[in-house]
């Protein structure tokens, strides 16, 4: 396994490369890979953490038998989709069985559901939202395939036969748990077209079928290994602790400058960083990102999706039950899901449960202290279940995403009324500056092989460039020749002339009645 250097370039000169990649998540180490099979071995990687691995990122928790924490994954946990034997197979997995990950069938079926008097029955409500969802997803397929304009997946869920009540909580439950749960925001927040393109994508193209990860190496491991099947112990082209504070670019390279004060000079580079960090600024641009590229930067969404760990003396809920679904009786969304760890097949007797939390409530907790979210959640536990005396937690934790100063918040959401071409404004190149990672993926955006996908397609593209070659040259439909396409202005549906009268526009837009204030 890759480890870690700390130095680099020598006082006053930069470090020279053909090319940088920034970041050593899935699609830094893709993107190398990608420049590794095209015979290009002149690159860095720079990344701010002490290891690879970015979003895929673990932590020791709790005790076990042994006394010994267990290894849980505070970012990505599943493989999604992972593919028929027949049809195509997520990398992903892929990787995971190479790699002889330790995984176990993830069940949505294995769900119980509560109020805040215990245990009750919400299979109508699940029923009808799969009801409902077929039709949407009929609906959307055809918005994109006839350039139909998109709107919000609650729109399209409505006119679909889904159209929950404010104050029927059990069905905003249900909302929760098929919405949110997967893509982080609500159906008001996501696009129609965007949000069913992305979730089919991924199980209709691979599979229907979600594993989850609990090998006590970390998830990261399929990554790990597969950067050592091109970079050696120790490499020198992996520069860990090392965090981008600027990046210059040109049409004739790219420099980058470290916080420690070294700097390198590429021919080109690939800024994997999530869309969060390049919301947050944390990276300066020279010169300044041009419009459309700050636009779609700011236009699409990162959400945040918090796990939140706990470990008890003993498992008091129901150890055969995977998914536990809560509806609050005044608030959507309050410690909806938990999550069993200690069920037969994942780690038995570990009398480990979490709860998600997405977006609002996510950041809520991460301002509040740790006690406040503990008592909060147990408080719910209680309701679920009165019969039990639950006790505090033997261990209890849980990550602050928005916080995090590499992440900025967990994956993104295309929100409503969304285009292609806003987003491959996300993913198109400035100068010798290219975007990759799993905001850039249209297809498979929020997901690990989204990623995947992204890192190796860039890496792809500049190695073809740097030959004065094209992608897939032959293919009419995969050929992919220099630089990528940018809109430099997005237009909308409605032309000026069509602000009429006739269409309920009563007066002129541009018309200021007021009195000049100066006079
Ligand atoms: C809580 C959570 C749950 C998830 N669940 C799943 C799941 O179950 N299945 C799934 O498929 N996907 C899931 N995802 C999404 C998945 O983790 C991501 O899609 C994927 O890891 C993103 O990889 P990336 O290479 O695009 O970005 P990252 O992994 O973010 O890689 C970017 C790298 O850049 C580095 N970096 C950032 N700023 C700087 C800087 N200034 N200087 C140097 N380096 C910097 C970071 O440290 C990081 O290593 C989840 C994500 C989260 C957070």
């Amino acid at each position: 396994m890759p480890q870690a250097r700390t130095q680099e370039g020598s006082e006053g000169t930069c470090e020279k490369t053909k090319v940088a990649i920034l970041g050593a998540g899935v699609a830094g180490i893709t993107a190398a890979q990608a420049l590794s099979n095209a015979s290009v071995h002149d690159f860095l990687i720079l990344e701010y953490r002490d290891t690879i691995g970015g979003r895929q990122w673990n932590k020791p928790f709790g005790k076990n038998k042994d006394g010994n924490p267990y290894i849980i994954e505070m970012g990505a946990n599943w493989v999604q989709g992972i593919g028929s034997p027949d049809g195509p197979q997520n990398p992903i997995w892929h990787l995971a069985r190479k790699s002889g990950l330790v995984t176990e069938y993830s069940n949505y079926d294995n769900v119980t559901s509560y109020n805040k008097d215990g245990a009750a029955d919400f299979s109508a409500l699940f029923d009808a939202y799969d009801a409902a969802s077929e039709i949407a997803t009929q609906m959307a397929g055809k918005a994109l395939a006839q350039n139909i304009q998109d709107s919000t997946a609650k729109t399209g869920l409505a006119v679909a036969g889904w159209n929950p009540k404010f104050n029927d909580m059990e069905a905003q439950a249900v909302d929760w748990w098929s919405w949110d749960f997967e893509a982080a925001y609500s159906p008001h927040e996501s696009s129609f077209v965007f949000g069913y393109a992305g979730s089919n994508l991924t199980f209709n193209y691979f599979s229907d079928h979600d594993e989850f990860v609990m090998d006590q190496r970390g998830f990261n491991i399929i990554l790990k290994d597969l950067a050592s099947t091109f970079l050696a112990e120790n490499d020198p082209r992996l520069h860990l602790n090392t965090e981008v504070t600027n990046i210059t670019y040109s049409d004739h390279g790219v420099t980058i400058h470290n916080k420690d004060g070294s700097c390198v000079e590429a021919d080109y580079a690939i800024t994997t960083f999530s869309l969060g960090v390049l919301q947050h600024g944390a990276v300066t641009f020279h010169p300044e990102l041009p419009p459309w590229k700050q636009e779609a930067i700011h236009k699409f969404d990162m959400g945040t999706y918090t796990k939140i760990f706990f470990q008890f003396n003993e498992t008091f809920w129901p150890s055969e039950t995977q998914y536990h679904l809560y509806a609050d009786p005044t608030t959507r969304g309050w410690y909806p899901i938990w999550q069993s760890l200690s069920t037969p097949d994942f780690l038995p007797e570990s009398n480990i449960i979490f709860v998600t939390l997405t977006n609002e409530f996510s950041r809520r907790a991460e301002l509040q202290s740790d006690e406040q979210t503990k008592q909060e959640a147990l408080a719910v536990l209680r309701k679920m279940f009165p019969d039990k005396t639950i006790p505090e937690p033997t261990a209890f934790m849980y990550p602050r995403w928005t916080s995090e100063p590499w992440a900025h918040g967990s994956y993104s959401n295309w929100p409503p009324s969304t285009t292609l071409e806003m987003h491959e404004n996300l993913r198109a190149n400035t100068g010798r500056l290219w975007f990759a990672g799993e905001a850039t993926s249209p297809t498979f955006f929020g997901f690990l092989h989204g990623a995947y996908y992204e890192g190796l397609d860039a890496g792809r593209q500049i190695a073809a460039i740097m030959k004065h070659k094209c992608v897939n040259a032959k293919s009419p439909k995969l050929r992919e020749c220099g630089p990528r396409k940018h809109y430099e202005t997005l237009h909308g549906t409605t032309f000026h002339s069509e602000y009429t009268m006739l269409n309920g526009w009563a007066v002129d837009s541009f018309v200021d009645n007021n009195p000049d204030e100066e006079e």
